[in-house]
């Protein structure tokens, strides 16, 4: 038997971090947000963002910069890229799903409870740390404003709920202590899995 592990949070809190934790683990990851880089970069959402926001789209690759400027722009521009980009997506989580090789797959998915993709798992792990450090985090990393920031995560699901809803919690404070509750998750499954 194969254990499909969801892997969420908000954004910032330290997914793509503990995701390689569980790939020094021994397990497969898919990971939603590099999955949206493959279908941005010549791939199938090209076309059709293209029809829908033509200036978002140079020499075949959606430029996120651009992105994020209508976004910006227009409230319901998220919306309706999601509609897009999200079909795609789960077409790509199901290639992956039939495909891989490890007794634990683990998904990386930032919006897995807005999406109700948790219930294609068998359990589900939230990522959390304190919102001040969350920002600092976000903000530290210069790829967005205050302003993107605060627009992504008013949408996302609220951090205590995530955390409410998952079956794991990791509080990802320093990168030993994440290590060490990884390698315990892992070891709690790997026996349940033995059992089954
Ligand atoms: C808004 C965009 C242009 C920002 O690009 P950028 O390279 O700056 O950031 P990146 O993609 O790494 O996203 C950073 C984080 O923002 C959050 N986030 C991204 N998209 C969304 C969304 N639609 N709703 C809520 N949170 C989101 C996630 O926590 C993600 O990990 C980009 O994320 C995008 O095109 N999003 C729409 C596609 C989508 O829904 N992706 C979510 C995974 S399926
Ligand atoms: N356990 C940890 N200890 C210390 N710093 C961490 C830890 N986990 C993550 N970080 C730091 O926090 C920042 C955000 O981490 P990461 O990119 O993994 O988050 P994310 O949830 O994948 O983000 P996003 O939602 O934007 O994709 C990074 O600068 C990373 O180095």
């Amino acid at each position: 038997m194969r254990f499909c592990l969801g892997l969420t949070g908000s954004i910032g809190m330290g997914k793509s971090t503990t995701a390689a934790m569980f790939v020094e683990e021994g397990c497969a990851l898919w990971d939603a947000d590099a999955a949206v880089h493959r279908l941005y970069d010549k791939g199938a959402a090209v076309a059709p963002i293209a029809a829908r926001f033509p200036d978002a789209v140079v020499d075949g690759i959606v430029d996120r910069a651009a992105l994020k400027r209508i976004i910006a722009d227009d409230s319901a521009a998220l919306k309706q890229i999601e509609t897009i980009v999200h079909p795609l997506v789960a077409q790509d989580r199901s290639r992956f799903r039939q495909s891989a090789q490890a007794d634990i797959l683990v998904f990386d998915i930032p919006l897995l409870f807005e999406t109700g993709g948790d219930a294609a798992m068998d359990a589900v792990v939230c990522v959390t740390i304190p919102a001040d450090l969350q920002r600092q985090r976000v903000l530290d990393r210069g790829t967005m404003s205050e302003a993107q920031f605060e627009q992504i995560r008013a949408k996302q699901m609220p951090n205590d709920e995530k955390c409410a809803r998952s079956d794991y919690v990791i509080i990802t404070d320093t990168l030993d202590h994440a290590r060490r509750q990884v390698h315990d998750i892992v070891g709690q499954i790997r026996t349940g899995l033995a059992h089954a």
